[in-house]
């Protein structure tokens, strides 16, 4: 028969024992916090903005992109002349030419939209530098974007979403969204005194963010930059769109670089002492030093089929040495929901593309 064991007496100070627990429960909420962001209101993580992305286009298209999901694939090259190196030390500025990857694309999310319903024409680049470096884009044809902050993009989203019914946004919910963003209101209107040019051929496609670009003496500015094209401008006559088709802009592009080269100027614009470098939806004025860094040449297209360009991720923030964000919100929430968007896709697999091309790899027309 065993003898019974030293009964446990009470812990006379049993203060310091609770403290210890309750500490470990204050930096376990801590920690959860964190990992949720709402110790950093601020920050809006990729997967809320994505989520917000698919709620608006009202279903998910597994495979694409959630926005800017319709696009074609072009390759060529940069042939810099070198005078970019004043406001930076990029590789991409040195004399001499690198390969690049580049895909339009129109700014819907949803894949089978049609071109004459967007507002968006956008550009993304992939440069390809020496020593492993890349420098990767994604540009709009606005100078402007529609708000600054992440979280008016997603009050945005919300306010915005098409009605099932109307395939348009609820007027009170936009009216309320706009009585209290007059930045938006100044993007609308911007949108309404500029029209949209023609073809993706003939656009400008905007960095809109500014970045900050180091030069190799370490001198240090703020730009924003722009691809202009050396084709002519055209309007696109919205009234007439819709007739030409559900994909007339990348059939428009497919024609051209089958004909020969397209070609765009990247033209660097250096901040002026007093302008915002953190806010997109300021527009700067025309009193701006303009760079001309070289010229962009695209002379291979192809679809999406073959993953090409489909396969990455225009992240605004892949920088070469010499260029840095800037403080502008937007660069890391995009550069959060571009990841996002990646791994969802990646994650459903490759699809079939979004475009039936009409023209044949001949140049033929249709
Ligand atoms: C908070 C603001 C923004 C959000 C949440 C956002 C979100 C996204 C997402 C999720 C994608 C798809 C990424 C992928 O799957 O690879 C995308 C693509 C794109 N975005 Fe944004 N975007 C924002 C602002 C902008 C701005 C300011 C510009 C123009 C400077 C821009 C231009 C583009 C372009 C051109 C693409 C297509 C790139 C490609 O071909 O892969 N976006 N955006």
């Amino acid at each position: 028969m065993s003898s019974p064991g030293p009964s446990r007496k009470p812990n006379p100070h049993p203060l310091p024992a609770l403290a210890a627990i309750a500490l470990i429960v204050v930096v376990l909420l801590l920690l959860f916090a964190w990992a949720g962001g709402w110790l950093t209101p601020n920050r809006t993580s990729g997967s809320t903005l994505v989520n917000i992305l698919q709620f608006n286009a009202g279903r998910i298209y597994p495979g694409f992109r959630r926005a800017h999901a319709k696009g074609i694939c072009v390759s060529g090259h940069f042939e810099s002349n070198g005078a970019g190196t004043a406001l930076s030390s990029a590789a991409l500025f040195t004399q001499g030419s690198v390969p690049v990857i580049g895909r339009f694309n129109t700014g819907s999310g949803v894949p089978t939209s049609n071109d004459d319903e967007q507002i968006f024409h956008g550009l993304g680049l992939r440069f390809q530098l020496p020593d492993g470096e890349e420098w990767r884009m994604a540009l709009d044809q606005t100078p402007i974007f529609i708000v600054s902050k992440p979280a008016d993009f997603i009050a945005l989203q919300v306010a915005s979403k098409p009605d099932p019914a109307t395939h348009k946004p609820d007027p009170d919910k936009m009216k309320a969204f706009l009585s209290t963003h007059p930045e938006t209101v100044r993007f609308l209107d911007w949108l309404g005194k500029n029209p949209m040019p023609s073809s993706f051929a003939n656009g400008t496609y905007h960095s809109i963010n500014a970045f900050r670009f180091t030069t190799g003496t370490g001198t240090i500015r703020y730009v924003r930059w722009q691809f202009e094209p050396e084709q002519p401008f055209t309007a696109l006559d919205k009234s007439k769109a819709s007739a030409l088709g559900p994909n007339f802009l990348y059939n428009d592009l497919l024609q051209r670089v089958h004909n020969g080269p397209v070609k765009w100027h990247m033209i660097l614009i250096p901040a002026n002492p007093g302008d915002q470098t953190d806010n997109a939806t300021i527009e700067w004025t025309p009193d701006h030093q303009r760079i001309d860094a070289g010229t962009l040449v695209f002379d291979q297209i192809a679809t999406e089929e073959d993953g090409n360009c489909r396969d990455y991720n225009y992240d605004p923030l892949i920088l070469p040495k010499g260029v840095a964000r800037s403080e502008d919100p937007l660069l890391p929430a995009r550069s959060a929901a571009y990841s996002a968007s990646f791994r969802r896709r990646a994650a459903e697999g490759p699809r079939p593309d979004a475009i039936t091309i009409e023209l044949q790899k001949n140049g033929g027309a249709q």
